[in-house]
């Protein structure tokens, strides 16, 4: 069975086996007909993925990899905080009139703060020490900003990345606090991995490990069954991924520089709440 699907299905067992439901507490999310949505979680998982090995994306069902690159310049890249700049419709539900989701995500990686070699914002701080100074062990960005959380129409989830070089290999550690195994774990990882895959290519390095680190990984109540099911289905080989070898500047990524071959998956077709 491929890393990612194994990983996937390890996890939700160990969530649904072991984990803890917080029905007797008064939760924050709500279902769409506004029910509170509780879940059943996880603290603590640590995940590895081996890059050079594969890429990995979900075959027990299809993970939609242009929606989720196109989010991961939207942030990383566009540092865009409004949904007009997004294709997918995926942060309508957090958006004001204007479409923004407040000082939440791109904003905050688009803030400049002064270094020695001048001013930075944190994307362009993390290329300038991958060139620069490949070996620091102080290459990480960090958006769960405190003074600006009352701003933030949701608390930044996946809200840190930090960068390592060993020999000519980058990895990585995603920290996430709060992971809907769902909607987004293989989304969150497939972003993450093309951000290693991206950051590797302009730095002339090879992508190597991606460790995801989260703190509460759990399972909406109404996707228990979907999870159940979805867990049982068959595996598939991993896709390979192939990058644009020609692209040497970040800002240059389009979600067409990215190409799966033989994508194969499950052709379920799964329609998944999202709890707000
Ligand atoms: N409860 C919750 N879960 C999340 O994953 C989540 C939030 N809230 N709030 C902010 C963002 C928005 N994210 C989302 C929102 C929707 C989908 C979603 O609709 N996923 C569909 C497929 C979408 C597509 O194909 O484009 C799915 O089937 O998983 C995914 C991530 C991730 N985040
Ligand atoms: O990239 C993301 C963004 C959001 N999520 C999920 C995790 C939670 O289910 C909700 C956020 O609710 P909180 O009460 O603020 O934790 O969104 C995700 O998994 N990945």
């Amino acid at each position: 069975m491929n890393a990612a699907d194994k990983i996937f299905i390890e996890n939700c067992k160990e969530i649904l086996q072991n984990g803890v439901w917080d029905n007797e507490y008064d939760v924050r999310p709500r279902w769409e007909d506004g029910t509170p949505a509780h879940t059943i979680k996880k603290f603590g998982i640590v995940n590895r993925y081996n890059l050079e090995e594969s890429f990995p994306i979900l075959t027990l069902r299809k993970t939609n990899f242009k929606a989720a690159v196109d989010e991961l310049l939207w942030i990383w890249q566009k540092k865009s905080n409004n949904v007009n700049d997004l294709d997918s419709h995926i942060w309508d539900s957090w958006a004001d009139g204007t479409g923004s989701i407040g000082k939440a995500y791109g904003y905050q990686l688009g803030i400049k703060h002064k270094y020695k070699e001048g001013e930075f914002n944190q994307v362009d701080r993390v290329i300038y020490d991958l060139k620069n100074n490949p070996y620091s062990r102080r290459i990480l960005t960090n958006i769960y900003n405190f003074e600006d959380l009352h701003e933030m129409h949701l608390y930044p989830c996946a809200y840190s990345m930090t960068f390592n070089v060993s020999g000519n290999k980058l990895n990585a550690i995603l920290n996430q606090r709060s992971q809907d195994m769902l909607a987004a774990n293989n989304w969150n990882v497939v972003q993450y991995s093309i951000l290693v895959h991206m950051m590797a290519q302009i730095s002339g390095l090879e992508a190597g490990e991606l460790v995801h680190v989260i703190a509460d990984a759990h399972i909406y109540d109404r996707h228990v069954p979907i999870i159940e099911e979805l867990i049982k289905n068959k595996s598939f080989d991993a896709p390979k991924i192939e990058v644009d070898k020609n692209i040497t500047d970040f800002y240059d990524f389009k979600v067409d520089s990215f190409k799966l071959i033989d994508y194969k998956f499950n052709p379920v077709k799964i329609k998944v709440p999202i709890a707000v």
